[in-house]
């Protein structure tokens, strides 16, 4: 893939970003050190959109630049800095004007080398690690290519003017040749090569299913705090290892709803019992969604609906859950290959999306009880867990 963007680059051609998720946009992008006036006028009357330059934001700020002032105070807001000018130029707006002020921009100039407010629109990314919008996921395209980290983007209308027309992107991706990528593969892709997460401490820990070590992280992917225990040695291949997202309610109430507390605690034994193994214990209480709406997700269920409905119904996805820091921690304690202990075909898919070699997934059943019963036949259902019930 990144050699044929470099191509498409080289014949000074856009790729398109297709951002599925958040916006359901796309941009044209382009590396910022390569502009010229063809390029922006190609922006400006195939893209439609707002001229666009991002940059990392520490950049930004360390050469001057600043944001502007704003009353939108959500944090995955577009980061919009000031626009500029080049120093040298007459209106700014030309293509070729605009192509000199990114072209000096991406000199490393500094502020003192632009005049504001001007026709170029700096946008500040604070690394697809922390948003997954379109200013993170054109920077992070520029560092895997080992381009300079600034890219130029413009959003694209359709012959209407409308912003979310697939279609349209598809065909014009075909007509001018452009790469379509998503800002999803982008993310893939920089957590296969970057690692962001550091095993930092580790302890003895005795429990009542036998002898194990403890570890702790230093976790700058998505901040939490995630932990692994683990018995034996982590450097047998393919490794044993258990993936568990956090369960309050089952792993340390014992609740009877679920099969959580079970399955953990049997995951415990068994690797006590092969002698070598790790499970990872993820933050991530309720499927993601934390436990003040898992409880009020389970609100929904006391009056009848099931796990996957009450979530939707409360506004949440069936499931959050994003398992790249799991595949960091194993990376980050050098695990390549696994034996995953799961039914949840989503755990392995993920696993293998980032880099990790899933040999193959280990049936994990835990205890089943009267009142779980309904909520395993709804995962086997509704979420292809593979669950004998
Ligand atoms: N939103 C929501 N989350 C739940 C409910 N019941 C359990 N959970 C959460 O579901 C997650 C279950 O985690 P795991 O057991 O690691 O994963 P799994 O999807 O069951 O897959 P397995 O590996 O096969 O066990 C935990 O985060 C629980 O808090 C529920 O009714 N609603
Ligand atoms: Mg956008
Ligand atoms: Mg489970
Ligand atoms: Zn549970």
């Amino acid at each position: 893939m990144m050699e044929d963007i470099l191509k498409t680059f080289g014949m000074n051609k856009p790729v398109i970003i297709w951002d599925e998720d958040k916006e359901v946009e796309a941009d044209f992008v382009f590396p910022a050190q390569m502009v010229n006036k063809e390029i922006i006028n190609f922006f400006v009357s195939k893209g439609k959109g707002l001229l666009c330059l991002a940059a990392e934001e520490e950049y930004l700020i360390n050469k001057g630049f600043f944001k502007l002032p704003t009353n939108n105070y959500d944090k995955l807001k577009t980061n919009y800095f000031i626009t500029i000018d080049y120093k040298n130029t007459k209106t700014g707006i030309s293509a070729e004007e605009r192509s000199k002020t990114i072209k000096s921009f991406s000199d490393d100039l500094n502020i003192t080398h632009f005049k504001y407010p001007g026709h170029v629109q700096l946008l500040g990314s604070i690394g697809i690690n922390k948003r997954k919008g379109h200013t993170e996921a054109s920077v992070e395209l520029m560092k895997l290519l080992n381009l300079k980290p600034f890219a130029i983007l413009i959003e694209i209308l359709d012959a209407n003017g409308n912003s979310h027309n697939y279609d349209y992107i598809k065909s014009l991706s075909e007509e001018f040749k452009l790469p379509l990528l998503n800002i999803e593969d982008i993310y893939s892709e920089v957590i296969r090569k970057k690692l962001f997460v550091k095993p930092i401490s580790e302890a003895k820990l005795p429990t009542r299913y036998g002898d194990f070590k403890i570890i702790g992280f230093e976790n700058n992917l998505d901040g939490k705090e995630h932990f692994a225990i683990y018995k034996g040695s982590l450097k047998k291949e393919p490794l044993l290892v258990r993936i568990h997202s956090e369960c309050v309610t089952g792993d340390v109430l014992s609740s009877r709803k679920c099969d959580c507390g079970s399955q953990l605690h049997k995951a415990m034994r068994k690797i006590n019992e092969v002698g070598d193994g790790l499970i990872i214990y993820l933050r991530q209480e309720g499927r993601d969604i934390g436990i003040a709406n898992k409880i009020k997700a389970y609100e929904l269920q006391d009056k009848g609906l099931d796990t996957v409905q009450a979530n939707l119904e409360i506004g949440m996805p069936a499931d959050n859950r994003d398992y790249a820091v799991a595949a960091q921690i194993l990376k980050s304690l050098n695990i390549k290959s696994i034996i995953l202990m799961t039914n949840n075909p989503d755990k392995v898919n993920q696993l293998r999306k980032y880099g990790i070699e899933v040999i193959k997934n280990e049936e994990h059943l835990g205890e089943i009880t009267e009142e779980n019963r309904f909520y395993l036949k709804i995962k086997k259902e509704k979420m292809n867990h593979n669950i004998k019930i």
